[in-house]
């Protein structure tokens, strides 16, 4: 527990305090006295996060646990994910109102302020509700001692504006170290960013500044929630009769605006999931390319689980007469992958198609059986840099090291997919990741050794709603889709054909 700090409040520069109120003078023992259940949910995600849960993951559990209404739920889940996506900015505006480290204040006291700071700077809650519950919420987790330095510091942060922050805690001069404050990712990840942008074409020197500030002030954007009809099992019109908005990037997809995806009856019956639209193109650009009526009418998916994309896939191969195996190394994900296609089997069956799961390394795949399928995808294990907007904590939990772990299993799953597809047939090599050394030097790398694969053209393949081609896929031949340009997860596509 931290000793409450008595320190002088350090005078804000500029105009001081429009935050600041009479309630926020109030001394601890005049607060609230106990937390509110949706604070209190909010904080316990914090700390099951900290000590490794995934916040999606866990949260469901939290909100019934705390009994809250959907109302509470959505207020608590608003508070929780908004403070884990911009604790970096957070955590700066704390260590200058505490005048100390972050790492010199007890973890669960800095949950406390990181939920405070986040209903003042980036929630509309007036500063004395924030500071009066927030400084309850210290007393409930962490005791009275804790209360009287949250109240000091809340104070502090209550005294300036967001943007008066910003001007505080920012260093001058746009530096990588500026923008991983200013929007709240760690300075690796915004190097990285600026990297990914400048490789893949998307910006260049004059524009880059601009795209990486719109890239990152969208992984901090919730993504809005997208369905997919699985096609066969279920229509967008079915979606939109259900209270969805058809989507104009997916021919297959549709918006959920309000409302819970569980509600609708297809979503229920798995004949229709919560897909980001960009893996709805990815998995339909590599079932509707062009091959010879020679190649086997064999699909493989290599990474299969949860089953998201084998899902589209599925449904797709058996629209073409296909047969699918969707291929998944963990037990448990398998399972899943089981689950999700279940409406996929039985159409297939109905069909006289097959869809089988199997439990397998999709290492060893190609050596297993060399030129079986016609069309394999490779969604490949990935750092998930692209889909940042969708999981809070993830940019805290990723650490460059993850890349050099990462790239000869993705070399490895490349290499198979490649043994294991026909003369003529795909190969779909897919990341939810930019990053260059998940994606172009990976399909560099190998294709450095063979001389039996060519590069597609994959941007035709990427058809919006409409039938049109999707605005803004670069230089091609891959195809590389980003949130704040298409709306999507930052998924990459490359398309290779085997020639002999
Ligand atoms: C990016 S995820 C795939 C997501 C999936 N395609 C979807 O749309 O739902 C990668 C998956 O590959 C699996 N995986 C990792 N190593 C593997 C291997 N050697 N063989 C097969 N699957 C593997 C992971 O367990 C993970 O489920």
């Amino acid at each position: 527990m931290p000793a409450p700090d008595s320190s002088q409040p350090r005078r804000p520069h500029g105009r001081s305090g429009p935050r600041g109120s009479q309630r926020s003078l109030q001394r601890p023992s005049e607060r609230a006295k106990h937390a509110e259940p949706a604070r209190l949910a909010a904080y316990t995600l914090l700390r099951a996060v900290d000590e490794g849960a995934y916040a999606n993951l866990e949260f469901p559990a939290i909100i019934r646990r705390h009994r809250l209404d959907s109302r509470d739920a959505a207020f608590a889940t608003e508070l929780a994910f908004g403070t884990l996506r911009m604790q970096g900015f957070y955590d700066a505006v704390i260590e200058r109102a505490a005048s100390r480290p972050t790492a010199k204040i007890d973890s669960g006291v800095l949950d406390v302020l990181r939920l405070g700071a986040h209903q003042l700077l980036g929630m509309r809650v007036p500063s004395h509700a924030a500071a009066d519950q927030t400084v309850g919420l210290a007393r409930t987790v962490s005791g009275a001692g804790a209360s009287g330095f949250v109240n000091a510091v809340m104070r502090r942060v209550s005294e300036r504006t967001r943007d008066e922050w910003l001007t505080e805690v920012v260093p001058e001069g746009g530096s990588t170290a500026a923008l991983a404050v200013e929007y709240s990712h760690p300075e690796w990840v915004v190097t990285a960013m600026r990297g990914a942008l400048l490789a893949g074409g998307r910006a260049n020197a004059d524009t880059v500044d601009g795209e990486l500030r719109e890239l990152l002030d969208s992984d901090n954007t919730p993504a809005k929630v997208s369905l997919v009809a699985r096609p066969g099992l279920a229509t967008v019109e079915e979606l939109v009769d259900a209270g969805a908005t058809a989507s104009t990037t997916s021919p297959f997809g549709a918006v959920l605006e309000h409302g819970e995806p569980g509600a609708i009856a297809a979503i229920r019956d798995r004949r229709a999931a919560v897909q980001d639209e960009g893996s709805q193109l990815l998995a339909a650009a590599l079932a509707m390319a062009p091959v010879d009526d020679d190649v086997p009418k064999r699909w493989l998916d290599l990474c299969a689980g949860p089953g998201g994309k084998s899902g589209v896939l599925g449904a797709l191969a058996v629209e073409a007469g296909a047969d699918l195996v969707a291929v998944e190394i963990s037990e448990h994900r398998a399972d899943l992958v089981r689950s999700t296609l279940e409406p996929v089997i039985s159409l297939a069956d109905a069909a006289g198609r097959r869809v089988d799961v199997r439990t397998a390394d999709g290492r060893e795949v190609g050596e297993a059986e060399p030129a079986a399928y016609g069309r394999v995808l490779v969604d490949a294990p990935c750092t998930g840099l692209g889909a940042l907007r969708r999981r809070p904590e993830a940019r805290w939990r990723r650490q460059p090291s993850d890349l050099v772990q990462l790239g000869p299993l993705q070399r490895d799953l490349l290499r198979s997919a490649l043994d294991a597809v026909a003369p003529g047939g795909l190969v779909g090599y897919a990341t939810c990741s930019p990053h260059p050394a998940e994606t172009t030097f990976v399909v560099r790398d190998v294709l450095k050794r063979r001389d039996d694969v060519e590069v597609v053209d994959a941007r035709e393949l990427f058809r919006d709603a409409s039938g049109a081609v999707l605005h803004d896929l670069g230089d091609g031949p891959g195809v590389q889709l980003w949130p704040h340009v298409h709306g999507t997860d930052a998924m990459f596509f490359t398309l290779l054909r085997k020639t002999r």
